[in-house]
């Protein structure tokens, strides 16, 4: 895997999904200027219309044409294995549910004023990742981040 920080401002993302993995996603891009649409028919947190689109149906190929990332957070993997297969070459796709068929992965954040650390464990044990960023912020005594 090759480590980079991403510029997304005026970036086209979809999250499909509005479960608790969609929210910690969202979270983190939201922050991003990126332009946010999430396609789901059901969301299980706040969205402020005036900054996210939500498009309140299942996931369909045409929903996601336009996207540059795509963020498949469904709790079906069938659905989250068809978006990463309806992809179109330059798009790139989180497959949350699968690896295998990820072009990227989403790694652990802690940000200490300029410096942003991110932690990952290349696929392998999620939990762990988030298991030293706890470790992280409390050796850099930074309060932590809402879960
Ligand atoms: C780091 C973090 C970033 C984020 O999501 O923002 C992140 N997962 C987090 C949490 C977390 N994920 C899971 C649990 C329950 C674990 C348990 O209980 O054992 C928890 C803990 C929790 O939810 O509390 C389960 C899980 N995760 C993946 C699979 C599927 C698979 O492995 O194929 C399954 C099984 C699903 C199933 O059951 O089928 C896959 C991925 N998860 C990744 C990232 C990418 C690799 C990261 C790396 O390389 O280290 C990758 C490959 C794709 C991606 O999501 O980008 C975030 C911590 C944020 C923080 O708090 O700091
Ligand atoms: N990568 C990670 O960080 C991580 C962590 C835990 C779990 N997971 C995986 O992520 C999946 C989702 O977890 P969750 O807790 O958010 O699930 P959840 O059940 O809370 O939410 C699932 C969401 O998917 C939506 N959905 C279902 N079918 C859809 C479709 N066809 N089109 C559009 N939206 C659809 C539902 O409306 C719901 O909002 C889990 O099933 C698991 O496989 C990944």
């Amino acid at each position: 895997m090759y480590p980079v920080m991403l510029n997304l401002k005026n970036k086209k993302v979809v999250i499909v999904g509005g479960g608790m993995v969609a929210a910690r996603k969202l979270r983190g891009l939201q922050s991003e200027n990126a332009q946010i649409t999430i396609i789901s028919p059901q969301v299980d947190f706040e969205i402020n219309p005036n900054k996210v689109r939500w498009i309140k149906a299942d996931y369909l190929p045409e929903l996601t044409k336009d996207a540059d990332i795509v963020f498949a957070c469904t709790n079906d993997k069938a659905v989250n294995q068809m978006i990463y297969q309806d992809a179109a070459q330059h798009q790139w796709i989180n497959n949350v549910s699968n690896k295998e068929s990820s072009d990227l992965y989403n790694v652990s954040v802690v940000q200490d004023e300029a410096v942003t650390y991110a932690i990952s464990t290349n696929g392998t044990n999620p939990a762990l990742a988030k298991k030293t960023r706890i470790r992280l912020q409390e050796f850099l005594k930074i309060k932590r981040k809402e879960e």
